[in-house]
Formats: structure tokens, sequence, C-alpha cells
């Protein structure tokens, strides 16, 4: 079982796609799901800790796997039940099914009650191959087998998530959450977007030496999508000073607190110094640089990244600002109000790196609903825009132009706070004054450090807590 981050994401015919290349190079259908299985078994066997087990299996290869785990377990000496919706369709189930020796009771309505329950329940219903609503009653007996479970485990897949955008098939609420989820091969939507991400629990990849690396460039048939690893950030030099370590300018507006906050997470998340373009007093921190706004503020060619958007309000005056940040040729973070007042044709003029960042409702308002799943919304805004685009959220997203683009995983729930989007963005700011030339890997470097801060937090926190909390986030990167 491997750990999530830096792993591809492909959709459910990039998955075919890989399936086919492995069997044109010599594996089989049945050779892979005979490893899937068997690492399903293993698994299962070390977190059971004998107590016994129940594998749903469906008609599909999905249920292939299941039938090989149970096979696997029962060799094992695990005690082990098999229930089945319907008979195996495909030819690698069916001889799935056959190393199977035990019986196969009914599922849902032929689990007998006084046995319809079971210590541990392994989901191998449906995987990739789900292409409708769960029917009848499954969805519902899964959630109650689930539930009752001490330990639910998906293989590949939830039953009843769409596999390409994350969502539940038969609408909210209609599948089962499960502790964990063992991914086959490779991580798809599901297991990164909401809301089948917490459906699955807890993720982990089994490999099956489809042999996948992400590519440089996108093509339909491999994928351009990846989860956000860990950065790595160097260490100041010997020789470093204040600017070279990273100038960050934050352009104010009537909301100070935005701003501030946002300055103070440029800081904390490295940058050697922070200016504060902004008509408010001195206050603390006081290494935060205070100068009043003027046309010229953003010609210094120090500055290696602006801010503008957080508090910014959203008249003329927000207007004029958001209009001279646009004709800069600094390297620019794009927040807040300032994606109200955003013209894309104007900011595809704009040459210098820009990273926009818009939760939910900014989303629909500059770029519209869009089709498919969120990866493919951010994909298309990215186009759109010519910028960066980071979809927040609980499953924040990172696009490029050229449709690459990264997914973030593990973030708190608790960052569902006033001001941590301020504070993302000035994150983002010092990691684009680092690398100007790279803002993708600038702004998931800049998420991932956002979200390890809050899980340092453990729990519930203000946004002034996540920028202090921000070093010790950045040591883990060193
Ligand atoms: N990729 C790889 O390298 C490997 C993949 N492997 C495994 O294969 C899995 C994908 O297998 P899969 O394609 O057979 O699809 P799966 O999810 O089992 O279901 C398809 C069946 O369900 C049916 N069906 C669909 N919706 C339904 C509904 N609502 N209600 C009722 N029926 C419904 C559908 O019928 P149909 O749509 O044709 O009517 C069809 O019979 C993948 O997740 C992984 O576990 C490993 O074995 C090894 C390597
Ligand atoms: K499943």
């Amino acid at each position: 079982m491997m750990p999530i981050d830096g792993q591809p994401v492909l959709t459910a015919a990039q998955m075919r796609a890989a399936e086919e290349r492995a069997i044109a190079a010599g594996a089989s259908v049945e050779s892979l799901m005979q490893r899937a299985g068997e690492g399903v078994a293993a698994a299962v066997r070390r977190l059971a800790a004998g107590a016994e087990v129940l594998v749903l299996c469906g008609p599909g290869n999905n249920g292939g796997d299941g039938y090989v785990a149970a096979a696997t377990l029962a060799r094992a000496g695990h005690p082990v039940r098999v229930a089945a919706l319907g008979e195996p369709k495909t030819a690698a189930a069916q001889a799935a099914r056959a190393q199977w020796t035990g019986p196969v009771e009914s599922f849902p309505a032929g689990l007998p009650e006084d046995a319809a329950h079971a210590p541990v329940v392994v989901d191998a219903v449906f995987g990739t191959g789900l292409s409708r609503p769960l029917e009848g009653d499954v969805g519902r007996a899964m959630q109650a087998l689930a539930s009752f479970a001490r330990l639910s485990i998906a293989v590949d897949l939830p039953s009843g998530l769409d596999t390409d955008t994350g969502a539940e098939l038969g609408g909210p609420l209609s599948t089962a959450e499960h502790d964990l989820t063992l991914a086959l091969g490779a991580l798809k939507p599901a297991h990164v977007l909401q809301p089948g991400a917490k459906q699955c629990g807890a993720v982990r990849l089994l490999d099956l030496g489809l042999g996948l690396d992400r590519i440089s460039a996108p093509r339909t048939d491999v994928s351009a999508v990846e989860t956000i690893a860990r950065p790595r950030i160097a260490r100041p030099e010997p020789w470093s000073h204040k600017f070279s370590r990273g100038m960050v300018t934050v352009v104010s507006g009537p909301m100070h607190g935005a701003s501030e906050l946002a300055a103070l997470a440029a800081y904390r998340a490295g940058a050697g110094y922070v200016q504060l373009l902004t008509g408010g007093l001195p206050q603390r921190p006081h290494a935060i640089v205070r100068r009043r706004w003027s046309a010229d503020a953003l010609d210094d060619k120090r500055i290696g990244a602006a801010v503008i958007g957080p508090g910014l309000g959203r008249d003329d005056r927000a207007r004029e600002k958001l209009e001279v940040a646009l004709a800069s040729d600094r390297p620019l973070v794009i927040d807040g109000d300032a994606l109200h007042l955003l013209d894309l044709a104007r900011l595809r003029e704009r040459k210098a790196a820009t990273v926009l960042t818009p939760h939910a409702g900014e989303f629909a308002a500059l770029f519209g609903e869009g089709e498919g799943s969120k990866i493919a919304h951010a994909q298309a805004a990215a186009r759109e825009s010519g910028a960066v685009v980071v979809f927040k959220g609980p499953d924040t997203v990172v696009a490029q132009p050229d449709g690459l683009a990264d997914v973030s995983t593990g973030a708190s729930s608790w960052l569902s706070v006033a001001g941590t989007g301020d504070v993302l963005a000035g994150t983002i700011a010092t990691m684009l004054a680092q690398r100007p030339h790279a803002p993708r890997e600038a702004a998931s470097a800049g998420v991932w450090l956002h979200a390890a801060a809050a899980r340092r937090l453990a729990g519930c926190f203000i946004a002034d807590d996540l920028a202090n909390a921000l070093p010790g986030a950045l040591g883990e990167c060193l």
C-alpha cells in the first residue's frame, strides 16, 4: 500500500488505456486481477486482525477482484464469506469466481438476518465500470453493512461513485462511507474530489505494475493530473538577503484585515521582504513595511510577486488598482474582490505569471458552472484565462493553461473559516516570488504549505494561527 501524494490521477478511460497498454506488453486481465485481489487480501488480512470478513462481489471485474481476495484470504485460513450481486459477467471475473470454493450468499436481499452483518466488510461490487445509479436496495444495504462494520474497505472505489467526477451517481447520501479505499493501479478523480473523497475514507494505492508516469504535456490517454506532493524548499544561502529571499507586495483596500493576513502569511511562508500598500496606520507585526498606494507602486523591479484582492473592495478605486496590477510586469496573485472585477480578455494580454485563486462562488462568477469534474473545470478556466487557476475548496485543483493540473489531498475541514483564503494568497505569492517562472509549481507548493499548516494546528483555529503555523509547515519541506 502506498501513500497518495505525488501520484498520477487517471479517468476511467485513461485507466482502460493503461490496462490495454499493459496487456499489449504481455500482461493479461487475469494476471492484473490476481495481483489486485491478492493485494486487497493482504491489506484486509493485516487490518482485520482475525475478524470475519464479508466480501461483496459485483458482476464485473471489480467483483472479480473481490473473488480473488476472498479465495486468497480463505487459503490463508482467514474467516471469510462471499455475497454476490448476480453472476460474474466477464471472462476474468468468471475465472476469479471459480477460485472461490465456498458458498455464495445473495446480496442485497438474500443475506440472512442473523448473519447479515460482519465486522469487516469489503465492497467489491462496482469500480470504474459503474455506468448508472445503484439499483434497488444496493446502496442502502451497503450503507447499513458499512456503518455496522468495525472496518469497511472499498476495492478500487466505493460502489456508487462516478469515477471521473467523484459525484454520487444516485444523488447525495446514496453511497456508503468507508474507512479505507484501496485504489487499484492508480488514483482516479473520485479518490480526490468531493464528495467521493469523503466516501473513500483513507485512500491507499495498490501498485499493479502498470508503469504509469505523469506526462509533461497533456494527451488524452495518459494522465495530465497528479496529486500535490510535499514541495522541496531551499534554505536561504549564506549570501541570501531580504530581496533575494523574495519580495512580496500586497495591495490593500478598505478591509485592511484581509490584506494584513496575506502579508503576514507571505512573511511566514519565507519571503524576505513584505510590503503592504495601505492607507492604514502602522501596527504589528512591524516587519511588514507599510507604504501608501501610488500608481507606480508596482514598478519596483525587486518585487517578486504582488497580491491583489484580499479586502480590496469593488469600487472604482479598486478597479484602478487592479488595472495598475494587470499592467505591471510583476508576477501576480489575484484573489477575492479582484476576481469579481476581472476582465478575462484584459487578463489574457498579461505576459507575466498570473495566479487566480477563486473559491467556488468566485469561480462560477468568472467562468460559469461548466460541465464535468472540478479538475476539468479548472483546466478549462486556465485555458480560457491564460493564467494558473487555483480552484479552492476541500479538494483544491491547480491547473495551468496547457492542461497540466495538481489536486490537493488531505485538506483539513477546519480550514472552513474566514481569512484562510487571504493566508493562501500570501503563501502562494511568496512561492511565486521564489519561482517566478514556474507558477503552477509555486501555487501547488503554496496549497501544500497551507494544508500542512492546518494539519499542524490539529483542530479549531483562526486565520492568524494558520499564518503563524506556516514556518512549521515550511520546516517539513527543507
Ligand atoms: N484497470 C485495471 O488495470 C484493472 C482493473 N481491475 C478492476 O476492474 C474494475 C473495472 O471493471 P469493469 O469495467 O468490469 O467494471 P465494474 O466496476 O466491475 O462494473 C461493471 C459491471 O457492472 C454493471 N453495472 C454498471 N452499473 C451498474 C448498476 N448501476 N447496476 C447494476 N449493474 C451495473 C455493468 O453492466 P452493464 O453496464 O454492462 O450493464 C458491468 O457488468 C476496476 O474498478 C478494478 O476493480 C482489476 O481487476 C485489474 C486491473
Ligand atoms: K468497489
